[in-house]
């Protein structure tokens, strides 16, 4: 019961806001741990940048860093995707320091199976948010970020209108086809027939058609459901293997590409990624994959400018702007561009005495 009367002016939820955890004789600070946030999305796929109180990682590389991670902190990891602080397609990045000396800053991707090896999506809200806070110094309407991240190094830009990064661009590592033209049978799907390409991860590409899949919300379950057994034959029966990186040595997803442009739309295309995520967004890693598909296959010529769409209508324009020679495979540097803003910044808490304090999935298929 309130003690004094009420004005009608107080802000009811005032106390509430500042809420602190209450000390447990005096140790307040080592049961609980406190992980900041900034909360942001590039094209509806959400991306949880960890901007304190993660452990430092040891390593000189970001793929040593990488494993570092896994080793010792993937219970972090769990309890900031999963709920009851994340979801099933929960997406974040560690910073960490850079690993080459011409870069701004390094950054390890996570999700809800583990650590990707590329994220376009990641990039673009990284890039925008290094440069609105500061961590990189603006230099007027364009302006240059580095970023190391498990592939490699990808040379993001900047696009400011005063100082609001309204739009980035990144060119990713060599992407290549890995193989063309492939077919298996899967069970419960039926016959697939598939490419895989390299955009700093590995994709299967299939057509949604040939299968019966359209690329709408209503069918996010079919998709995933198609989606990770494909995966899982595909990987059982052709491992794919990295020129010169075993760490990037795995089929990471499948991307179901609709065959209808739309206006100046290419066409629609959605990502099944880690263990089942739906990518809202059209998949940084994806496109470039993809143009690299679209060269080889001469659909489309360099330096052309494409419009992918998501399952949300949100769109990536991608471009191969150059060609290269990538250990004998033909391959093209993707520059791939799009918007990302943030929703949010958050403190969550860790606490010792939480029985599910790191995490748990419901959706599990
Ligand atoms: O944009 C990308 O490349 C990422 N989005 C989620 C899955 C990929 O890592």
């Amino acid at each position: 019961m309130p003690t004094k009367p009420r004005t009608g002016k107080e802000n009811t939820a005032e106390k509430l806001r500042q809420w602190q955890p209450p000390e447990e004789s005096g140790a307040r600070q080592e049961n609980t741990q406190i992980i900041e946030t900034l909360e942001c999305h590039t094209g509806g796929e959400p991306l949880r940048i960890i901007t304190g109180g993660f452990p430092e990682l040891t390593g000189t590389t970001v793929l040593e860093k990488r494993r570092n991670c896994r080793q010792h902190y993937d219970a972090l990891r769990r309890a900031l995707m999963f709920e009851p602080r994340g979801h099933a397609d929960m997406y974040g990045a560690i910073i960490t320091e850079p690993e080459r000396e011409n870069s701004h800053f390094g950054a390890i991707f996570i999700h809800n199976e583990g650590y990707s090896t590329m994220c376009g999506h990641a990039v673009i809200a990284l890039a925008k948010c290094a440069v609105e806070s500061g961590m990189v110094a603006q230099t007027g309407e364009v302006t240059q970020v580095v970023i190391d991240v498990p592939c490699g190094q990808i040379h993001a830009r900047a696009f400011a209108r005063g100082k609001v990064i309204t739009r980035v661009s990144f060119d990713s590592v060599p992407a290549f086809v890995y193989a063309a033209g492939q077919s298996i049978f899967v069970d419960g799907v039926g016959q697939v027939n598939f490419d895989i390409a390299f955009g700093g991860a590995f994709y299967a590409y299939v057509q949604a058609s040939s299968l019966g899949l359209e690329l709408i919300p209503r069918q996010q379950e079919k998709l995933i459901a198609c989606g990770r057994k494909i995966k899982a034959a595909i990987a059982n029966k052709l491992p794919v293997c990295h020129p010169f990186e075993s760490d990037l040595s795995f089929l990471y997803g499948v991307i179901f590409i609709d065959d209808s442009p739309v206006d100046a739309v290419h066409s629609r295309n959605v990502c099944i990624f880690a263990d089942g995520e739906l990518d809202r967004s059209p998949t940084g890693s994806g496109v470039s994959g993809r143009i690299a598909l679209h060269i080889a296959k001469e659909q489309v010529s360099l330096n052309q400018d494409i419009i992918i769409e998501s399952i949300l209508g949100s769109q990536f324009t991608v471009r191969a702007c150059e060609a290269l020679d990538y250990d004998g495979y033909p391959a093209v540097i993707a520059r791939v561009s799009g918007q990302a803003f943030v929703c949010g910044k958050a403190q969550w808490l860790i606490n010792e005495q939480d029985p599910l304090k790191h995490g748990f999935l419901l959706r599990q298929s």
